[in-house]
């Protein structure tokens, strides 16, 4: 095999005769296993000519060695320039080295104070050198089942500061210790270096080198053209033993920072220089811009024919934290690393986020959207691979489906949702079920009383608030209308009844059902009581129609401990009505600098939440305040005590009424005003009038409709 070292003058390439060192076999084979195609075979003789690049950017380029063949060394050992110390810490990859000027903290004054907070948080480390530590093992989640080296640190250049996180989705570890201050913190040289001015660096003072061919074959195999890599300056460079890609990043022309990647796939970015976008340049001016999450996705993106897209420097964080935010200007990527927006970015009208399908993916561009203003986000949704999975990037996209796919998933990218803001077509399966019919109670349910249908029907989420003077049959009209109700749809109630025993309760319901009376008493006059057969089919029905709400020990309700239990019913239940009667007998405590206006206006808006929220319907009985100069009518929906909010804010309104002088008609009559519907599909503001039967509590039509609109 052919073997690549650096001559004595340093980093210049070299190619060495054939080795068959079983290191480099077993390493090679290694690779194969972990499907790398990096280096996929010895380079022959006809590897295709790479050329010189063109010179468009990045000053001071020595375009040297172009065409030549490179292949790296497959060795275990590394051939030469080991670092100046020891920085082994549980088993990293990188090797960083402290800046030149710097102080060392590798067990100097500084580390002392940091080494403690870190101790404090469950992170040992021996030696404190600054730079990043990559694949050690977190202390968190020691890497899972598979014992994953996922745990990243940042050692700040200055020594005082670290932060960290752990790269496996189910740990996500991230965290970083305040500024580590010691008795000489105030030093001099500290705070110099803490200013420490970004590295200026160029393609030839990194030693980068044009692509060989087996990695422009590399990019190939992933459908990246050569002029892709060319145009973005897609270059390589020799690290240790092997070689590396190296993704330049540039701002106006001029390198700023460079990022690695090596054949397991393993990223690190030149120390001491900016953490700017990949491909910064290329949204200048544009008022669309794409963001990806990789530099592959980044050339990828080209191929579709987008150049106006970057790619963030460092992946996906796997969570979205609320906590530790960068100012405004900057977004969270996921080695913590704070981002500086661009100028472009901030102005671009359109940004489109087309991040990874996985979850850190989605928390990406979560934090992007947060940032940039999820108002002129886009997002992207990645098409199907095949019948079983969606690709998850667009590089995937384009090796699988191909460049048009990629376009159209640009193209067809969606509005990035905003909390609380909506278009219709967010709703059009609902409303096609409503428009269809296919859902029921889009017309209400039929009260079951003729004369009201076209007044007023029950429809689920609504809040009916039901009115009349003491005794003028309320309550008794509403248990009747459950009655029905349960009869032709099948409901099921919760009962909030304060006023009624549960016993009496009991008996007025069962006498609506049987449709006899409970007692051999004069009520019942001739008619035969419900007898013991009839009685226990009774039982059984109030147990299966009826949950009871009620306080046990005698105090009084609060409109959130009913809705509370109201919600339990629902969902243990799936009750469909809520009766809370009377109002005036629920606790209304409210603080002392709150009108009783302004407390039942918030109270129904809880009552409405819930009804809404539960596709529940609520009936709510409120009585009217003492009305002087009664003449025996029907009470005005604004005379209800407390507020004026019970009719504004109420979906129906309905007034119970009903005759008490025999002079003035029939006394069993009882008229049903219905006084406010919102819903025109519902009903309508207009008077209905029942018969009431003394004996079984039942309610009838009259013979004549009486009804007046
Ligand atoms: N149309 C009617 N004719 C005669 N009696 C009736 C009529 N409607 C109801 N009643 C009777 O009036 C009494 C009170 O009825 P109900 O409890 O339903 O009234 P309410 O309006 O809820 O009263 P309150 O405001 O005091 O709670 C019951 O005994 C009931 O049988």
């Amino acid at each position: 095999m052919l073997r690549l070292a650096h001559s004595s003058r340093g980093k210049k390439l070299a190619f060495l005769s054939s080795s068959s060192s079983s290191s480099s076999t077993a390493a090679f084979a290694a690779m194969s296993h972990m499907g790398s195609r990096f280096f996929p075979k010895p380079a022959t003789a006809s590897v295709p000519h790479f050329p010189p690049l063109p010179s468009q950017f990045f000053s001071n380029i020595n375009l040297c060695r172009a065409g030549k063949r490179l292949l790296p060394v497959l060795c275990s050992k590394p051939i030469s320039r080991n670092h100046s110390r020891s920085l082994y810490i549980n088993g990293h990859a990188t090797l960083p080295v402290s800046p030149p000027g710097n102080i060392s903290v590798g067990g100097g004054w500084k580390s002392d104070a940091l080494r403690k907070q870190l101790a404090e948080c469950g992170i040992e480390m021996d030696n404190l050198a600054p730079g990043q530590y990559n694949g050690l093992w977190c202390p968190k989640c020691q890497g899972g089942d598979s014992g994953e080296k996922s745990f990243s640190i940042l050692i700040e250049a200055d020594g005082t500061r670290a932060s960290w996180i752990c790269h496996r989705a189910k740990c996500g570890w991230t965290g970083g210790t305040k500024h580590a201050t010691s008795s000489t913190s105030k030093n001099p040289v500290q705070q110099r270096t803490r200013q420490k001015k970004a590295r200026e660096i160029t393609e030839e003072s990194l030693q980068l080198e044009p692509l060989c061919s087996e990695l422009v074959g590399y990019f190939k195999e992933r459908d990246i053209s050569r002029e892709t890599l060319l145009r973005n300056r897609v270059m390589q460079k020799a690290h240790g033993n092997q070689i590396v890609i190296a993704f330049t990043y540039g701002r106006n022309g001029m390198l700023v920072s460079c990022k690695y990647r090596d054949i397991n796939k393993k990223f690190w970015q030149e120390k001491d220089t900016e953490k700017i976008f990949y491909g910064l340049d290329d949204i200048k001016g544009s008022d669309d811009i794409i963001i990806v999450e990789g530099e592959m996705d980044k050339l990828a993106m080209e191929e579709a024919g987008f150049r106006n897209c970057v790619s963030v420097p460092d992946g996906a964080p796997p969570l979205v934290s609320s906590k530790d935010l960068p100012p405004e200007s900057q977004v969270c990527t996921k080695s913590g690393h704070k981002v500086s927006v661009s100028l472009e970015l901030q102005r671009a009208s359109r940004i489109i986020l087309a991040t990874d399908g996985d979850p850190p993916g989605q928390a990406l561009a979560e934090e992007l959207a947060r940032r940039l203003g999820r108002e002129r986000c886009w997002r992207v949704k990645w098409p199907r691979k095949n019948a079983d999975s969606y690709c998850k990037d667009a590089n995937e996209v384009l090796m699988y489906l191909g460049p048009q796919a990629l376009k159209d998933a640009i193209d067809d990218a969606e509005l990035y949702p905003i909390k609380g803001l909506f278009l219709f077509r967010d709703f059009f399966d609902e409303i096609d079920s409503y428009y269809h019919q296919t859902q029921g109670y889009q017309f209400g349910v039929s009260t079951g009383w003729k004369s009201l249908d076209g007044l007023y029907s029950v429809l689920p989420g609504e809040l009916t608030i039901v009115s009349g003077v003491p005794n003028s049959g309320k309550s008794e009209w509403i248990d009747a209308l459950l009655c029905n109700l349960n009869r032709s749809a099948d409901w099921k109630f919760a009962l909030c009844s304060m006023e009624n025993n549960v016993r009496d309760h009991a008996r007025k319901l069962m006498e609506k059902y049987v449709r006899k009376p409970f007692f051999d008493a004069p009520y019942g006059e001739s008619a035969e009581r419900i007898d013991v057969m009839e009685y226990e089919r009774g039982k059984q029905w109030l147990n299966d129609t009826f949950h009871l709400i009620r306080c046990e020990d005698d105090a009084l309700p609060s409109i959130r401990w009913v809705l509370s239990l109201a919600k339990a019913a629902v969902l243990r239940y799936g009750v469909r009505g809520l009766v809370i009667d009377p109002y005036n007998e629920l606790d209304h405590q409210r603080p002392p600098n709150m009108t009783e206006t302004e407390y039942v206006s918030q109270m129904l808006t809880l009552v409405k939440r819930f009804a809404q929220h539960h596709s529940c319907h609520v009936w709510f009985v409120a009585h009217p305040r003492q009305l002087h100069n009664w003449i025996g009518g029907p009470p005005n929906m604004y005379d209800i005590s407390g507020s004026a909010h019970f009719i504004n804010k109420c979906d129906n309104g309905i007034i119970i009424h009903r005759n008490r002088n025999p002079d003035a008609g029939d006394i069993d009559q009882v008229q049903i005003c219905v006084r406010k519907v919102r819903n025109k599909v519902v009903g309508t503001i207009g008077d209905a009038y029942l018969s009431y039967n003394r004996v079984t509590g039942e309610f009838r039509d009259t013979e004549v409709d009486h009804r007046r609109r």
